[in-house]
């Protein structure tokens, strides 16, 4: 294979809604906007946001459940809009995906030897005794012992349920794996060893992830490269050590600094963002974060700004931060950022933030 395993060209989805009999258009809930990321084997990209800003139309987008209103899906190369339905199948097999409440993605009269081996089955027979084989290997792999084969889901804790899950997706061998708040519901030890295990996983077995978080905690434990969602576009995709240490962009720095710290000495402010976000029915004009940006001009208001790359390789889309005519913006914005002066005073930027962006 060449190029990497999963590009994202120029996705859009506009969901329509409720058209009038006689309206001559129909009013559309923009979702995802002109959205193009790619991802290598091995790699984790999160995508971050705050809720409705399209980041399960996304996850929905790469797997296919539904059609998108516009760009393309390629993975090893190949655009899964164009493939027939058998073709499809084969291409279902290298993407699974992670759901977020473990309990109601499984179905409660199987048991956990019956809900893993269930994927596998849908392509071919197995006798009891692979299925078995099967079975005890995979729980082995998120770490539960074979005897739970037999449980029903009713019968495991949260954690287990969300190990269950896991073993589920990768029972295909899978190449990507979509975790979409897969740890959201789980106290926070249970999330701190599922992470550990996703970690280990893609180690061992050189699984891309696409892991769709609104915490940035996790993101910051788990992710490679971060890409941030606003009103279904993404603003701002960096490595997860650049995104962390000097956000550019007004939303990404406004998103971090408003996350809650968990280390009284850290470097996080508590300031939220201010406003509601705006509805994705009748976004503002220009750049969709104006209402609520403090640095908006009269540009800002009218033009969409464009993703601009920096000179770390990031991309940003801030007319501001990152105007469209020059790659030196980066350093003037990360000068003038509070959360970077504090945290590039703690942590350096490394030579290795080079990330492959496109
Ligand atoms: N089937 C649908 N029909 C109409 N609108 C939809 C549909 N699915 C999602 N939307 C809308 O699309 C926008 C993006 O939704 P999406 O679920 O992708 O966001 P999200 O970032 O995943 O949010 P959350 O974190 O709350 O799950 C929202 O305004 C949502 O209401």
């Amino acid at each position: 294979m060449s190029g990497p395993l999963l590009k994202v060209e120029n996705l859009t989805k506009h969901y329509p809604i409720g058209a009038g009999f006689l309206k001559k258009t129909t009013p559309v809930v923009r979702a995802v906007e002109d959205v193009s990321f790619s991802v290598e084997a091995g790699e984790t990209l999160c995508i971050v946001g705050e809720s409705g800003c399209g980041k399960s139309t996304v996850a929905r987008l790469l797997m296919r459940l539904v059609d998108p209103t516009g760009g393309r899906v390629m993975i090893d190369g190949t655009d899964i809009a164009g493939l027939k339905k058998h073709e499809l199948r084969a291409y279902r097999r290298l993407m699974q995906m992670v759901f977020q409440d473990p309990y109601s993605s499984l179905n409660p009269r199987l048991t956990a030897g019956q809900i893993i081996t269930e994927p596998v089955e849908n392509y071919e027979r197995l006798s009891r005794k692979q299925r078995e084989a099967l079975a005890a290997d995979l729980l082995h792999k998120v770490g539960m012992s074979p005897e739970m084969m037999h449980r029903l889901p009713s019968e495991l804790s949260g954690g287990q349920r969300q190990r269950l899950g896991i073993a589920r997706a990768l029972a295909l061998k899978p190449s990507i794996i979509i975790a979409d708040e897969a740890v959201s519901a789980l106290d926070v030890s249970v999330q701190a060893q599922i992470l550990n295990l996703l970690m280990d996983l893609q180690q061992q077995l050189r699984i891309a992830f696409v892991f769709i978080s609104h915490d940035l905690a996790v993101v910051e434990h788990l992710g490679h490269r971060v890409a941030v969602m606003y009103l279904g576009r993404i603003v701002e995709l960096a490595t997860c050590e650049a995104l962390f240490a000097k956000p550019v962009h007004p939303y990404t720095e406004a998103l971090i600094a408003a996350a809650p710290v968990p280390d009284p000495t850290g470097v996080r402010f508590e300031a939220p963002v201010a406003g509601e976000v705006p509805s994705p029915i009748n976004p503002p004009s220009g750049c969709t974060f104006h209402p609520r940006c403090p640095l908006a001009v009269e540009r800002c208001r009218i033009e969409v700004p464009p993703l601009v790359p920096m000179t770390d390789g990031r991309v940003v889309a801030c007319h501001v931060r990152a105007p469209a005519s020059g790659m030196q913006a980066q350093s003037a914005a990360a000068r003038d950022c509070p959360t970077a002066r504090l945290a590039r005073a703690n942590e350096p930027i490394r030579a290795s933030e080079k990330p492959n962006i496109s």
